[in-house]
């Protein structure tokens, strides 16, 4: 059976937020380059289009953590499914995410990418439920949309592997 979606945040409110924050993080690097950290799968449509957004040079890398099976609420456990390719030493790391809800995972991946000795990290997420964060406070440099304490769906963001490919950030009526 098909799942009722309403649109909580139509296509071209993302796009226009996507490339404000673009500027935003272009601006604040200037004379620098940016390793930019995709967290797959939820990170990587957000990745894509942000770095086309960001006008100083742009490398990329790709890490894989899960915790959430496949039902709406974290299991507690973070597990490394891919890691990354390179190094980190020296760069000036912008992990990007799509979602910030119980924080975890930012915690965890913060904690170990840490100990890489990057120049800097910094957050960078599409959607934040500020109301839902069980570990202490995480640090969120650049936030496109603070949201409700609903689940959501679209640009990334899937539930149990579905409608990831939605142009806009939708809730799934369930
Ligand atoms: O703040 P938290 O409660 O930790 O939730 C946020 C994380 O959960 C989702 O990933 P998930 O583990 O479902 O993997 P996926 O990106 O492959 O969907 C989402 O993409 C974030 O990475
Ligand atoms: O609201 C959500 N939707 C999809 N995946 C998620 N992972 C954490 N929160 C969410
Ligand atoms: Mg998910």
């Amino acid at each position: 059976m098909e799942d009722k979606i309403r649109v909580l945040i139509p296509e071209q409110e993302v796009d226009e937020k996507v490339k404000e924050i673009g500027k935003r993080i272009s601006e604040d690097y200037a004379g620098k380059s940016v390793h930019l950290i995709c967290v797959l799968k939820g990170g990587v449509f957000f990745t894509c289009e942000l770095a086309k957004r960001i006008s100083v040079p742009v490398s990329l890398d790709f890490m894989s953590v899960s915790s959430y099976g496949s039902g709406t609420e974290s299991s507690g456990v973070v597990k490394i499914v891919k890691d990354l390719d390179e190094p980190l030493a020296g760069k000036h790391v912008l992990i990007v995410e799509d979602i910030i809800d119980s924080g975890r995972t930012l915690s965890y991946l913060i904690e170990i990418l840490k100990q890489r000795n990057p120049a800097d990290i910094r957050i960078c997420t599409l959607l934040d439920k500020p109301s839902r964060r069980v570990k202490k406070e995480v640090q969120v440099d650049y936030t496109c949309f603070s949201i409700p304490d609903e689940f959501v769906v679209g640009y990334g963001l899937d539930y149990d592997q579905k409608y990831r490919n939605l142009p806009y950030i939708g809730v799934v009526e369930l």
